[in-house]
């Protein structure tokens, strides 16, 4: 198996008197596709913010590489290699893809005396092009801003952007959402690229199909506690289901 590039121990997260996470419990592999299900309410958004920085758990441990980890934002979880997707497609729309995959990164020529020169866009240019077509993306035109691109092509953008980046962990929440089957495909091929890279893809999704198509391994949380994990080709469609509504449960709350 995989070394565990991320863990999450007894992790518990309060908004005032909910309890969103209540003990859960979760691993993401280097060169693995793991999915995160769980019926609506079971504290999948809320375990992803606080593996990647967006929250911070009331109480258990993070682990990354086997140490404990502290995010105390996301731009803290980002510089040690983990990025996120999220669903409402965090883009600039009125930049052009090249702006875009490297927004908060921009490259710089060099200035007078060791200051930062202007931006060097012909080489952000070059450098996303090469990118595109590496995680074949492929984009109407690179020079439009963002915003008049196909919801699709926006998304397969914000991807490319976290793969770009991600050096360990890669979150996505629900990527292929209000896509078009030709698109879908397109962004769960990027996902098997990135993970033959080597990197964790944690896939966040409602789609069954997808997840038993794309998935190495399925983490099922319920009521905020991890209560079951397969692994393989030979995972069926009603076990997922099962442990989603609580009629399997094969891990006991901690
Ligand atoms: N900021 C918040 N304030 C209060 N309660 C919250 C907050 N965020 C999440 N919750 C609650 O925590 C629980 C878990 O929510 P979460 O969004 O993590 O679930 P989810 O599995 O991602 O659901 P969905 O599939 O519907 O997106 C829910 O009961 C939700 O109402």
């Amino acid at each position: 198996m995989s070394e565990i590039l991320l863990e999450a121990v007894d992790l518990t997260k309060h908004y005032g008197s909910v309890e969103a996470l209540r003990g859960a419990a979760f691993q993401a592999r280097a060169g693995e596709v793991t999915a995160l299900i769980g019926d609506n309410g079971a504290g999948k958004s809320t375990l992803v913010k606080c593996l990647s920085g967006a929250e911070q758990p009331t109480s258990g441990k993070i682990l990354l590489d086997g140490a404990e980890a502290h995010f105390d934002s996301p731009t803290t979880a980002r510089r040690l290699g983990i990025e996120t997707v999220y669903q409402d497609l965090a883009v600039a729309p009125e930049l052009d893809p090249a702006a875009n995959l490297f927004l908060g990164r921009e490259i710089h020529r060099k200035g007078i005396l060791g200051k930062l020169g202007m931006l060097d866009k012909a080489e952000m240019r070059r450098q996303a092009v090469e990118e595109f077509q590496r995680l074949g993306v492929t984009l109407q035109s690179t020079d439009v801003p963002i915003g008049s691109l196909s919801g699709g092509q926006r998304q397969s953008v914000a991807v490319a952007r976290s793969v770009v980046w991600a050096s360990k962990v890669v979150f996505m929440d629900e990527p292929t959402a209000a896509l078009g089957v030709v698109q879908r495909e397109r962004v769960l091929d990027v996902i098997k690229k990135v993970r033959d890279k080597g990197i964790a893809v944690v896939l966040i999704s409602h789609n069954m199909p997808e997840v038993l198509s794309v998935a190495d391994r399925v983490e099922v949380l319920r009521l905020g506690k991890r209560v079951a994990r397969f692994t393989g080709p030979d995972t069926k469609l009603e076990d997922l289901v099962a442990a989603m509504t609580g009629a399997l449960v094969q891990e006991e709350a901690a």
